[in-house]
Order: C-alpha cells, then sequence, then structure tokens
C-alpha cells in the first residue's frame, strides 16, 4: 500500500502526472462495438456523431479467435478516425486472460494519445487496480504519453462488490465502476439466466384475504440489481469517481430498458451500456434531466437565492438541502445543453412555459 503523500505521485519514470480530478464530460451512453466486425467498424464515423462515448470492446463478446482481428481493428480505426469530441474507451480482456498483456501493450503504444479511458473487466479488488495502474504508468512512459489513461472497473463479481470502496479509491486513474449484471450473477451462483434487467420470479405479494391463498393477492416484481447499484453509486460518489448501469441484453425489450436505465438514473448513475444502436436513444433521453424537472430545478434556485432558508414553492418545502439536490440537475442540464442546441431549447422552453 502507497503512503497516501504518494497518491498522486506517477508510478514509473516519464509517466504523466496523475489527474486530481477526473474530467466529466457527457457520458450517458457507452457504446460498445466490436472493432473486428467490419459491418459495426463501418458504422464508426456515424455513431460518433449520436453517442457520448464509443467503446472498441476486446473481452465478451468477441470471439476468441478474433480476439487479435478486434485488438488490431480498434488500432485502426483510432488512427484513422476523427471522433470529434465523442471519447474513445477501450474494454481490454480479464487479467487472467492469456489477451490483456498485448491488448495494454499494443493499445497504450499505438494509440494512448487516442484513447481516454480503459474498461478493466472482472476487477476482485484494490490489487487488481494498482496492477494495470503500475503497468499504465510504465507503458505511458515509453510511449511519451503527456496525458494519463483513466480506468473504469466493472463490478462484476462477489468479490468486486464486497471490495467496491476500496476499489473505487485505489488510484487516481479511477473514473468510474459500470455493474455487470451478467457476470455478477454467474459470480454469485444466482439462478436467472439473463443479461441485466429483472425476474418475473424475484417478487413480493400481498397478504391473503381469506381462506384461498391464490385469490385476490397482488405481486409486485422487484428489482434484482438495487442493492448492487446503490452500493456502487455510493463508493463512487464517496471517491469522486461516476457510475454507470452496465448491459441491458433484451435488446428487443426498449420499454424495460428505459425503466433499467431510469432506475439506475434516479439512484445517481450518469449513463449506461448500448449494445446496439436501438438503444442509445434510449440512454439519451433517460440520462439527460427532463425539460420539467429542469425547469423546476432552475425554479427552486431562483426562489432559493444563496440557497439558505426555506421557502414554500406549489404548496412544497424547500431548504438548503432540496436547493442542492435541484443544482446536480440543473448543472446536468447545463452541461449537455452546451453542446445540444435542442437540449438546450427544450430546457428554455419548458423555462418559459413554468414562469408564464
Ligand atoms: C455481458 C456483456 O459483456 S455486454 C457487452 C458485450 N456485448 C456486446 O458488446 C454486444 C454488442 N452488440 C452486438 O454484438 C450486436 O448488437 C448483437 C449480436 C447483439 C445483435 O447484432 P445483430 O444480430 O447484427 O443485430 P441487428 O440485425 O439488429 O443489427 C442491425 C444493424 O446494426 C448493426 N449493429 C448491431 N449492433 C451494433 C453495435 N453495437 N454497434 C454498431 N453497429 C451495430 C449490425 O451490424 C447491423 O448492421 P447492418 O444493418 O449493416 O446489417
Ligand atoms: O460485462 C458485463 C456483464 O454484465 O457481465
Ligand atoms: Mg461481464
Amino acid at each position: 500500500m502507497r503512503s497516501p503523500k504518494d497518491f498522486f505521485a506517477p508510478l514509473a519514470v516519464g509517466a504523466p502526472e496523475p489527474l486530481r480530478q477526473i474530467p466529466v464530460p457527457p457520458s450517458r451512453m457507452i457504446h460498445f462495438f466490436d472493432p473486428g466486425n467490419e459491418k459495426m467498424a463501418a458504422k464508426v464515423p456515424d455513431l460518433a456523431k449520436k453517442v457520448d462515448v464509443l467503446l472498441g470492446n476486446l473481452e465478451d463478446a468477441v470471439r476468441a479467435d478474433r480476439k487479435v482481428a478486434a485488438r488490431n481493428g480498434l488500432v485502426s480505426i483510432a488512427k484513422a478516425t476523427d471522433l470529434g469530441k465523442t471519447q474513445l474507451w477501450t474494454r481490454v480482456n480479464s487479467l487472467d486472460s492469456p489477451w490483456v498483456l498485448d491488448d495494454l501493450i499494443t493499445l497504450v503504444t499505438e494509440i494512448g494519445d487516442k484513447l481516454d479511458v480503459i474498461m478493466v473487466p472482472k476487477v476482485e479488488g484494490a490489487q487488481d487496480i494498482h496492477y494495470v495502474d503500475r503497468l499504465l504508468a510504465q507503458l505511458e512512459a515509453r510511449a511519451g504519453l503527456t496525458k494519463p489513461l483513466l480506468v473504469h472497473a466493472i463490478l462484476e463479481t462477489a468479490s468486486g462488490v464486497a471490495n467496491v470502496e476500496e476499489i473505487a479509491g485505489a488510484s487516481p486513474r479511477m473514473q468510474g465502476i459500470s455493474l455487470g449484471p451478467a457476470d455478477l450473477a454467474a459470480s454469485r451462483r444466482m439462478k436467472t439466466t439473463r443479461v441485466g434487467g429483472g425476474h418475473p420470479g424475484y417478487l413480493v405479494r400481498t397478504d391473503p384475504v381469506g381462506e384461498d391463498l391464490n385469490e385476490g393477492r397482488t405481486t409486485y416484481q422487484q428489482d434484482l440489481w438495487h442493492y448492487t447499484v446503490a452500493r456502487m453509486v455510493d463508493a463512487c460518489a464517496a471517491n469522486g469517481i461516476l457510475p454507470y448501469y452496465g448491459p441491458f441484453g433484451d435488446i428487443r425489450d426498449v420499454v424495460a430498458c428505459e425503466d433499467q436505465f431510469r432506475n439506475a438514473f434516479l439512484l445517481g448513475c450518469v449513463g449506461a451500456w448500448s449494445l446496439h444502436p436501438v438503444q442509445i436513444d434510449i440512454a439519451k433521453k433517460v440520462f439527460s434531466p427532463s425539460p420539467e424537472d429542469v425547469a423546476w430545478a432552475r425554479r427552486v434556485i431562483a426562489a432559493m437565492g444563496d440557497g439558505t432558508g426555506a421557502v414554500m414553492i406549489d404548496g412544497k418545502m424547500q431548504d438548503d438541502a432540496s436547493v442542492k439536490q435541484c443544482r446536480v440537475v440543473a448543472e446536468l442540464a447545463d452541461a449537455l445543453a452546451a453542446d445540444d442546441p435542442e437540449l438546450a431549447a427544450a430546457y428554455d422552453a419548458a423555462g418559459k412555459e413554468t414562469s408564464a
């Protein structure tokens, strides 16, 4: 364990200084694509105009005999494509796999200046982040990089969940954490067979109304991921990094996908993964605060003046704590609207309606 005094010291001679604060450009959707899949790769320039983050996936969903093609494909795409303001991330193979060392060596040396964040799967504890942290510093020094690469952990093992607080604070490189419900379910020996989302068998039932135990009893499906998402959000917020919901595998069910994303948004997540183009607009809609919420937040902020004391608006008490929540929503809206004239117009229009 490093001394707290050395936390922000580079881990290799010649590596860039670690950042004190992580950058927070929009990352409402982390769009996964297989860089070795020619059809998907061909869509990258167009997708870059629509998404906040493009992620070249090298891990699960890429066949073992396509791992090298995916890695080389990502190098070619990063060198050849101007992504504008869209961030480029990658998900490397897991730390116990035969591919990860070459993934990291190749990507950092060849395209380290184009990559923003490296997603590390199946993180079990701080030791995994420390390993990646030192290796990245060595590779950054070798490649002469001036900007440190950031690291994103997937929370998808039972040990990872048990150690989530130490993972979140393991390095100044830590940018965020995503819930990985599919691997987490397997690691926990849950009896689901899905990639994220709910399960109709996980429910509570109202009490019996008479002798017939089956008669008139309503059931309510429960959220399998509530505990883990909430724990991940707390660990991230406490360490100044960002939480994300991960994959929703039922691509056809755009309705439940939106619900799952919204639950995560309301609990504090800033984005989710999109696995298919159809999920991009869902994430954009859900992780951009609604015009009505923004109008309300701005109204409360205006009414609260210096942010202290209490006022009544539409029968609802507002004070220092509610204005802080409103600032979270309004500041997110301002940041998103700065680069999105359509969203800016929708927020302004809702504000005018509220004050009319
Ligand atoms: C548990 C986890 O680890 S989740 C993360 C790992 N998984 C992934 O990354 C999966 C990424 N997504 C995919 O592989 C694909 O979307 C699949 C396999 C789920 C479905 O693919 P398809 O059967 O081709 O879907 P579909 O026919 O609807 O695709 C429509 C078009 O969108 C393209 N497309 C599909 N997904 C993507 C994507 N993620 N990015 C870019 N283009 C895509 C297809 O190539 C197809 O192109 P075409 O019109 O030129 O033929
Ligand atoms: O990698 C994601 C998951 O759900 O597993
Ligand atoms: Mg996984």
